[in-house]
Formats: C-alpha cells, sequence, structure tokens
C-alpha cells in the first residue's frame, strides 16, 4: 500500500479516556502545529455525534467511515494526530500506519474507569453487559496487543498528568530523532 507524501508529526492511538485527545492538544501547543482528532472529523463530516451514528446505523457503519476518517487524515495532516479508541482495530490503518511515528497511550484499568466516567458519552460503554469496568477491562485486554503492534513509542499515563505525559512524549521524541 502506498504511504500518504505528507505524514503527520505524531499519530496518537489507545484505549478511550487513555488521553489521545488531551494530550494530543497539549502536544500540538508545545510545537506550534495544528491538531487534528478523527472522532471529531467524524462527527463535524457527518453532522452528528459518535453516539448518533452507532444508534442510526450501527457500530459496522461507524468503523466504514471511521476508516475512510483515518485514511484521509493521514493523506492531509502533518501536526498531531489522535485517532479514535477503535480506529487501530481496521486492517487498512495499520497499514497506512506502518512507518509513522505512532504513540501508544496505555493506561491501567482503574484510571480508564475514573476518567470515561468524566467525559462525554462512548457508545461502547453504555448499556454494557455485567457494568462499564468489565466492558472497559474487555476492550483493554482485547484491544492491547494490536496497540502494541503497531505503536513505536509506548507511554503509561496511569496517575500521570496530560502535561506530564505530553512531556514525555516530547522528551522521547526528540531523543529518537537524534539517533
Ligand atoms: N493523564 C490524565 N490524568 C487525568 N485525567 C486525564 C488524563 N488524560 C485525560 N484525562 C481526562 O480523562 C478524560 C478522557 O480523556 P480524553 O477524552 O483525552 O481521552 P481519549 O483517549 O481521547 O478518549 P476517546 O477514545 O473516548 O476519545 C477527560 O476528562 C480528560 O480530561
Ligand atoms: O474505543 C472505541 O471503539 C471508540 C472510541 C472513541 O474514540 C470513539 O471513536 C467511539 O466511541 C468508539
Ligand atoms: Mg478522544
Amino acid at each position: 500500500m502506498k504511504h500518504p507524501t505528507t505524514r503527520p508529526r505524531v499519530v496518537l492511538i489507545g484505549p478511550m479516556g487513555s488521553g489521545k485527545t488531551t494530550v494530543g492538544r497539549l502536544l500540538a501547543r508545545r510545537w506550534a502545529v495544528a491538531v487534528r482528532d478523527t472522532d471529531e472529523d467524524i462527527e463535524a463530516v457527518e453532522g452528528r455525534s459518535i453516539g448518533e451514528i452507532f444508534v442510526d446505523d450501527g457500530e459496522a457503519r461507524f468503523r466504514e467511515i471511521e476508516r475512510d476518517a483515518v485514511a484521509k487524515a493521514l493523506s492531509d495532516h502533518d501536526g498531531v494526530l489522535s485517532l479514535g479508541g477503535g480506529a487501530v482495530l481496521a486492517e487498512q490503518t495499520r497499514e497506512l500506519l506502518a512507518g509513522q511515528p505512532v504513540v501508544f497511550l496505555q493506561v491501567g484499568l482503574a484510571d480508564a474507569v475514573s476518567r470515561v466516567g468524566l467525559g462525554e458519552s462512548r457508545p461502547l460503554l453504555n448499556q454494557a453487559v455485567g457494568g462499564m469496568r468489565s466492558r472497559i477491562k474487555q476492550l483493554l485486554d482485547e484491544r492491547t496487543p494490536i496497540y502494541e503492534s503497531v505503536a513505536t513509542l509506548t507511554v503509561d499515563t496511569s496517575g500521570r498528568t496530560p502535561e506530564d505525559v505530553a512531556e514525555e512524549i516530547d522528551a522521547r521524541i526528540a531523543e529518537a530523532s537524534d539517533d
């Protein structure tokens, strides 16, 4: 598969509540580059929320829309790019990410649970059978190997502030580019 000619400076991946959106904004500010978030792209293009897309059209259709949104963002955005938590489930997306600087924001179960409790609605967690905590655990268990397989850098965010996480990414990217 052909790689895009312009590449994002860094792509952030990880589970819901790992801080992709929050840390992405901080990094972009630090580097004075633009930030883009594929969840926001999807909502802007579709003119409806991700929750509405799940309800109206189902998860499978959302994943198609997401796959296209990610491909577009990878081809025309060269700042910080934050992907939705499930974006790397698409094989096409994993292929497009090969060879790019991809940061996996890792988060432990306890922090993930408390962080997603704070935010906007997340359709995969709504009405989770067995409760939100066990659904989050299941998603973490299923997806961690996928995140790891795509990442060039892994940063643990548990018990840390978004600023601290952004600082570590900045330092490690600088280190890697000095090699
Ligand atoms: N390191 C952190 N420490 C404490 N709270 C955090 C941290 N990172 C993010 N948060 C908070 O957790 C919530 C979720 O963060 P954010 O929306 O950035 O996650 P996300 O990875 O983009 O999730 P999603 O995949 O659902 O888009 C927000 O309320 C944010 O302020
Ligand atoms: O983990 C997921 O599968 C998701 C994460 C969010 O970023 C959104 O893309 C959506 O809620 C699905
Ligand atoms: Mg987000």
